[in-house]
């Protein structure tokens, strides 16, 4: 073995050089397998994402990763190769296989970086079955007919919120409704789901109560793609060193807050916790459960209704058709249509839903045992595949002037802009409560059109710049919007 004994030759003679060179020479042959032999090496996209997982966690972390794999897009096509063993795919065709076909193919591991106090949750668990004896437990609760049956309760949240924004918009300072429609978020999920209403509306301050808990959640996003090892060791030193106390304290509120909610339900009870307590959850991982749903439930609805809101700013003339749709439903009484048959109102909520970005990355999912073949193209088992909202719903061969808010253009809606609209994922992992968020949008944005609060108001702000985080973070935290009374 001449070389073997020329490599320890070298080594005994040359220590330190060897221990410099050796990992060197490695990870270069490591990077020359990935580019030119490994089995995605057929996918185009630049060279670095190729050899490394670093280039992801990076766009990740500091929030352009929707954008700038978009451009990558728009030079390298459909699939691009974002990190060694992953693909971004910008083709509508992909989700029925990746989300849909026989409950779809498994979520990533890196979702276990958004499990809560060691515990998995309904939106985090990769495991089937795990999902799947708490999802049976609480979907009747997401159904048309529970919601239909608690519409007068939610209803009552939205009145509650029009209410401090008219309040609000009575002062010469810019109203931050992001603040507002997370505060209604968390109203709506609380008397829906735990049937005991958080009543966010009511605080005072500028800062709803459980903002820093959910922002804390949002900023998990940054790191999304960590190995789960790497993501605990990372939370627990930015815990140490980086303690914030507005975070700690609406953590503690929150933790207080599904404490007493669980101390106080019994599995008789048909609330959410009831029913996880009923199909045999512990206590611990019921409260878990709650606290997901108070992040999931506040951000994004919180997001979309602000968008909503500022958009009818933005455009009146679209703001002064939706009221007159729904000023000429309201004389009807009982024979007025469902805010659901209304159509410019509903076409605005779904435009609001493509443009908010509430959710603008790539739902990633694990190729499964087999491998997969899509458009003759070969995606080996254990590589991860995914489609995001940014690269859908910003597809300008779909959607002309992407950007832009047009919910004309859902009254007649075309079979690929359906298939292209992904705002609440797709398959058996889409969004849980897709009835109930929407639901929310649709009686808010009634109310806003009925009660002219937006009349006479302007946006602060030209643009709403986000982090494109798994779930996205407005910079600065506010959209404001400003009511001239002069
Ligand atoms: C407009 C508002 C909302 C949007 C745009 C939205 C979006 C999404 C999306 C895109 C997913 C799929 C994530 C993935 O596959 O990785 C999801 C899942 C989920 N969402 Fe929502 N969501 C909204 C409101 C809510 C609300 C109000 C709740 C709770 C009350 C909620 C709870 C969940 C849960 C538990 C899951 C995980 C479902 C599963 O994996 O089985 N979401 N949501």
């Amino acid at each position: 073995m001449p070389i073997l004994e020329l490599v320890v030759g070298i080594t005994k003679a040359y220590p330190t050089t060897t221990a410099i060179i050796a990992p060197l020479f490695l990870l270069c042959l490591r990077s020359i397998y990935r580019v030119f032999l490994h089995p995605l090496s057929h996918i185009p996209g630049p060279v670095v994402p190729k050899i490394t997982s670093l280039w992801l966690y990076y766009h990740a972390y500091i929030g352009d990763e929707a954008s700038t794999i978009r451009k990558l897009h728009a030079r390298y096509g459909a699939y691009v190769r974002v990190s060694p063993n992953e693909v971004d795919i910008g083709d509508a065709d992909a989700i029925q296989a990746i989300y849909v076909s026989k409950g779809g193919f498994p979520k990533a591991d890196c979702y276990a970086n958004f499990d809560i106090d060691g515990h998995k949750t309904i939106f985090s668990t990769t495991d089937h079955e795990h999902r799947a004896a708490r999802a049976k437990a609480v979907m009747p609760l997401f159904s048309t007919k529970a919601l239909r049956d608690n519409e007068n309760a939610i209803r009552a949240c939205v009145d509650r919120m029009i209410e401090r924004l008219k309040l609000e918009s009575q002062d010469t300072k810019p109203v931050n409704v992001l603040n507002l429609t997370r505060s209604l978020a968390v109203d709506a999920v609380s008397t829906h789901l735990f049937r005991e209403n958080y009543n966010g509306v009511s605080e005072k301050g500028p800062n709803l109560s459980v903002s820093a808990f959910v922002d804390a959640f949002v900023a998990v996003g940054r790191f999304f793609y960590l190995p789960t090892m790497v993501f605990v060791w990372l939370e627990w030193a930015i815990t140490k060193w980086q303690a914030d106390r507005e975070t700690d304290d609406s953590m503690m509120i929150v933790d207080k807050f599904v404490s007493n909610l669980v101390a106080n339900t019994t599995s008789k009870s048909t609330t959410y916790p009831g029913r996880l307590l009923a199909a045999g959850i512990s206590d611990s991982e019921v409260k878990a459960q709650c606290k997901d749903l108070v992040f999931a439930g506040t951000d994004s609805t919180g997001m979309n209704l602000a968008i909503i809101m500022r958009s009818l700013t933005l455009y009146p003339e679209k703001y002064d058709k939706l009221k007159e749709e729904v000023n000429n439903n309201t004389p009807r009484g009982s024979d007025a249509q469902d805010v659901q048959a209304l159509p410019y109102l509903n076409a605005i909520v779904r435009e609001a839903l493509r443009i908010s970005m509430a959710n603008p990355t790539r739902l990633p999912h694990v190729v499964p045992v087999g491998g997969w073949t899509f458009r003759g193209i070969r995606f080996p088992a254990g590589s991860l595949v995914g489609c995001s909202g940014h690269e859908l719903h910003f597809n300008s061969a779909v959607f002309p002037q992407p950007t832009k808010f047009v919910p004309e253009r859902w009254l007649e809606a075309t079979e690929e802009m359906s298939k292209n609209w992904f705002a609440f994922g797709a398959g058996s992992r889409a969004c849980i409560a897709r009835n109930l968020a929407t639901l929310e949008l649709q009686l808010a944005t009634e109310k806003l059109a009925r009660s002219n609060v937006l009349d006479g108001s302007k946006a602060v702000q030209e643009h709403v710049e986000i982090y494109e985080w798994f779930n996205s973070k407005v910079k600065g935290e506010k959209i404001e919007l400003v009511w001239n009374r002069s």
